[in-house]
């Protein structure tokens, strides 16, 4: 499990989360969503410690995460985050193998089930195909799906990732969030992941926490949080809930200028 409680952290002077709890548990997808600015990002990288909290404890599992070192933390937790890494020289199989670096002893060599596990990785993502291409030059969909290949190479039972569907197309955004809640039910991760499509997050994930300007203003099931009650206020902008047979969907209208 992932828990966080009583999470402040401020960038200088200005507070961008204020006393936020959270739980992630293992066999469930926790969708953290929220306006722009809200603080998921921020969360997110205090929940795998890039970021310290002003106050509060993350504990992953029994641990409380500053406990781990960078190893323990590597083989605990892996990430997907939006900043793709730049130019680098390195073939689309290289990239996924950097996954499984915290199994290895200090500068050691590749295993054979090493290749395997990256090898399956790009397979679940739909690119084996593209392993001997140099990253750098595939489109930003591609490099998503590879960066999410290389989390699962790293065989962490914490998944955390932010917008992962960010520039993919329909099709992948359903069958990458389709791959990760089948992580939490068949594999047993605990998972949070942030998304910004509502109608994803209610799709895919088992819990939401909707923030807004840093604090927690609904948790609970997508039916429980994504009522135009909780919003409409806090996305400014008009809500329908129309309720299919088993789900539901939400439908936006911009509000009237006043
Ligand atoms: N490095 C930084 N230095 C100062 N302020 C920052 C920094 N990173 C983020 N912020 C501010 O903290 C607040 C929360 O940002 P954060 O990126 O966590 O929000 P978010 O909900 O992920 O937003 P978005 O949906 O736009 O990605 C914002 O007001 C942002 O401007």
């Amino acid at each position: 499990m992932i828990s966080g409680s009583g999470i402040s952290f401020s960038y200088g002077p200005r507070n961008v989360l204020d006393h936020v709890d959270l739980q992630a548990r293992h066999g469930e997808v926790l969708g953290l969503v929220g306006p722009n600015g809200s603080g998921k990002s921020t969360l997110l990288r205090i929940l795998y410690g890039s970021l310290s909290p002003r106050t509060g404890t993350v504990m992953l599992d029994h641990t409380e995460l500053h406990r781990l070192n960078a190893r323990e933390l590597a083989q605990t937790v892996s990430v997907v985050v939006q900043e793709t890494p730049g130019d680098l020289p390195l073939l689309v199989s290289d990239m996924v193998l950097l996954g499984r670096t915290p199994h290895h002893p200090r500068l050691g060599r590749h295993t054979a089930r090493d290749e395997q596990a990256a090898a399956e990785a790009l397979e679940r993502v739909g690119m084996l195909s593209r392993a001997d291409q140099s990253f750098d030059r595939l489109s930003g969909g591609e490099r998503q799906r590879v960066l999410i290949a290389r989390a699962l190479a790293q065989e962490a039972t914490h998944l955390l990732l932010d917008e992962p569907t960010n520039h993919l197309d329909i099709r992948y955004q359903h069958e990458i969030l389709d791959l990760v809640r089948s992580l939490a039910r068949n594999s047993d991760h605990a998972i949070a992941v942030v998304l910004h499509d509502l109608n994803l997050a209610a799709a895919y994930c088992d819990r939401l926490l909707l923030l807004s300007q840093g604090r927690v203003i609904a948790s609970g099931t997508p039916p429980e949080v994504l009522t135009p009650e909780n919003l409409e206020p806090v996305y400014r902008i008009g809500v329908r809930r129309l309720e299919l047979d088993d789900s539901f969907h939400l439908a936006f209208r911009p509000s009237s200028p006043a």
